[in-house]
């Protein structure tokens, strides 16, 4: 069995490491034909993952007609704002797992990056992947779990199947929903973990925000269709304690930067893509066009876009009014 792997970012890269650690081929697509000729003669992935050897069953490509040929399932690995355009660009696979966490914001829509790939590639065979995964990680075989969750059961255990790996523990569910809103919004409130690092806040200050925003994803999440429980799962509290805490993580880095002076321009200059920032505006968007209360991607969109001062931000999460828990 091929793979194609659609993106060759840290994680399109750590993924595609993982399969062919065990013996998978896999196509694996990058958009600069530059980056692909890198990674063919380094075999290393100097740009988003360095450090990290290519095993020999990775093929880079430029090509995605290459990648793609032969593949059982296509894995996407695109950041979300790229996700139509490249989709539409690309052929078509027989299958497909999203591995972006993200959500698409289309004239006053929330769409789920799943739905946006089924609706672009007519796919029926779709697959979303998430859990606490950090790419540095999991690229060097440091042992971790995650979620594959599809409305097709024999799907989701192909998948399963296929990414197994003595360090690397997949789990099946049902709830695509579920799994895949927990993956996008938890970048929103390591935003805002960041913004309390980043004000020097403490750990108790952390931890409440961590377990209110869990509370928030869920008000969200249930609004969508997705099971309550899935939230306290590993695509859930999981990804949301491993990227609220990490000093890995982009998306919480990204909020302690902020407000310490970094300027969103300046951050989405960078080369890597801070998902948070984008889905806290299609949320913010949302929530305001519904009279939805989200108070921590309230206050986090005000200080990323209005340039509200954080403290202020933050008292006032501080200061609603009273109730129980
Ligand atoms: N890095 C991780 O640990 C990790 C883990 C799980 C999920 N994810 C998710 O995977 C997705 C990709 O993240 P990443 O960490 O691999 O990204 P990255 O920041 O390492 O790399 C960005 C990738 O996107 C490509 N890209 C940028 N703009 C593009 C465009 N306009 N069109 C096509 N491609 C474009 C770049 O060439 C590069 O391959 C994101 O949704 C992210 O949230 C990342
Ligand atoms: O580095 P981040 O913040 O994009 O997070 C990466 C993964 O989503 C963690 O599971």
């Amino acid at each position: 069995m091929k793979v194609a792997v659609l993106g060759a970012g840290a994680w399109g890269t750590a993924l595609a490491v993982v399969l062919a650690s065990k013996g998978v081929p896999v196509g694996l697509w990058a958009r600069r034909e530059a980056l692909a000729e890198a990674m063919l003669a380094a075999r290393e992935n100097r740009d988003y993952l360095p450090g990290v050897a290519l095993p020999p069953y990775i093929q880079p490509t430029a090509d995605a007609g290459e990648a793609l040929e032969g593949a059982a399932f296509a894995v996407v690995a695109v950041p979300s704002k790229a996700l139509r355009a490249v989709l539409a660009d690309l052929p078509a696979a027989p299958a497909y797992v999203s591995a972006t966490k993200g959500l698409v914001a289309e004239g006053g829509a929330l769409r789920r990056v799943s739905e946006v790939i089924r609706e672009v590639t007519g796919a029926r065979r779709v697959a979303v992947l998430s859990g606490p995964n950090h790419a540095e990680e999991v690229a060097r075989f440091l042992p971790a779990a995650t979620v594959v969750a599809s409305s097709d059961e024999g799907f989701a255990r192909e998948v399963q199947a296929a990414f197994t790996t003595p360090w690397f523990r997949v789990y099946t569910s049902r709830d695509l929903v579920g799994v895949e809103l927990g993956g996008a919004l938890k970048n929103v409130i390591a935003l805002a973990a960041g913004m309390v690092d980043g004000l020097r806040l403490g750990d108790n200050a952390r931890a409440a925000l961590i377990t209110r925003g869990l509370r928030e994803i869920v008000r969200f999440g249930v609004t969508q269709g997705a099971r309550e429980q899935t939230f306290y799962g590993l695509s859930g509290v999981g990804d949301l304690i491993a990227t609220a805490t990490s000093l890995h993580s982009r998306n919480r880095s990204a909020g302690e930067r902020l407000v310490r002076g970094l300027t969103l321009e300046a951050l989405e200059r960078e080369r890597q893509v801070v998902e948070g920032v984008y889905t806290v505006r299609a949320l913010y968007d949302w929530s305001r066009a519904r009279g939805v209360e989200l108070p921590i991607t309230e206050a986090v969109y005000r200080v990323v876009y209005e340039k509200e001062d954080p403290i202020r931000a933050l008292s006032a999460l501080m200061g609603r009014e009273l109730k129980p828990e």
